[in-house]
């Protein structure tokens, strides 16, 4: 099956400077991918290759099996793109807004009336001119606007930045509804926390490079970072009997022992903690976030977290 999104070995330079370098990954269909990387590390450029707004440097980008930039231009119908500080012409009203991209497309004009409901705008905001719109319904239209015409593809360039936290959360909603109808997701963000539980995939590149590329779970075990395990023991007498086994239990406040457990040791120690539940009265396990395995791959690569 032809990936929606190929890039292989895709650099672009700016005189000596390589915005991104030799970076090669596919993404299928209904796939939801987070881009992550500090400021400047080449996802805007990324995304601008994969939209054929710039001609690669070097290396092959093929969106839905064309070229974006010399291949049939139809397939850009079927690719939805949010950038960064979305901005429309503050005299235009969301409607027309709408059917002026609908056009572009070759969208039916009429569409606009159900993307507002969908993104959560009222109708009666379609007829006000975006001067009048809060940042959040702003950018709602822009994500309107990327919607239009059920997108195979859909490229969110920082999509929740400035969005409250119920906002974000029916942002990301609306997202995932469409992953599941089919449509590739690629969101480039700094928000590490969000994508956590919604990127079914995370690539990082840091200085235009790619160095990491993979499941959050996959990442974490090749990062190596331990979990942390903490329990309270039931008794003064349960809790002495842990010290003398081959992990190192550290006492913390209010009676609870904890330790780092790697990986690879993770299920035997937690078959161990909960082999007699009576022994215990609480536990929590704390796996290494998102936020803690980007900056793992970041300094392995001698920059700062
Ligand atoms: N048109 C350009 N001319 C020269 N250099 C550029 C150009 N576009 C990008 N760059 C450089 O390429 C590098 C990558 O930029 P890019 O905008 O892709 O980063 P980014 O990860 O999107 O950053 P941010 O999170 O700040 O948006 C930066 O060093 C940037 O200065």
């Amino acid at each position: 099956m032809t990936a929606t999104i190929s890039l292989e070995h895709v650099s672009k330079f700016y005189g000596d400077t390589a915005a991104i370098n030799d970076v090669s990954f596919s993404l299928g269909e209904g796939e939801l991918v987070a881009l992550v990387g500090h400021n400047g590390a080449g996802k805007t450029t990324l995304i601008k290759a994969i939209l054929g707004l710039l001609r690669p440097t070097d290396g092959k980008v093929r969106v839905l099996g064309e070229d974006p930039v010399s291949g049939n231009l139809i397939v850009r119908r079927e690719v939805g793109y949010l950038p960064e500080s979305v901005t429309f012409h503050l005299a235009l009203t969301g409607r027309e807004v709408l059917s002026f991209y609908a056009k572009l497309k070759r969208v039916p004009a009429d569409r606009w009336r159900n993307l507002f409901d969908q993104v959560g705008l009222a109708q009666n905001a379609a007829d006000r001119t975006i001067r009048t719109y809060s940042k959040g319904m702003r950018q709602r239209l822009g994500l309107a606007q990327a919607l239009l015409g059920e997108p195979r593809l859909l490229l969110l360039d920082e999509p929740t930045s400035g969005l409250d936290p119920a906002l974000r959360r029916s942002f990301y909603d609306l997202i995932l509804d469409f992953q599941k109808k089919g449509t590739t997701v690629l969101l480039s963000s700094h928000a590490l926390s969000e994508l956590e539980e919604r990127a079914e995939r995370v690539v990082i590149i840091n200085g235009g490079n790619k160095i990491a590329d993979g499941t959050l779970d996959e990442l974490r075990q090749i990062a190596c970072l331990p979990t942390q395990i903490r329990f309270k023991p039931s008794s003064e007498s349960a809790a002495h009997s842990w010290f003398d086994g081959p992990v190192r239990w550290t006492e913390r406040k209010d009676k609870f022992l904890e330790a780092s457990v790697d990986h690879s040791e993770k299920i035997a120690v937690l078959s161990a903690v909960t082999s007699d539940p009576a022994a215990l009265t609480s536990m929590t396990v704390i796996e290494p976030t998102l936020d803690d395995v980007y900056a793992h791959f970041l300094q392995r690569q001698g920059r700062k977290p």
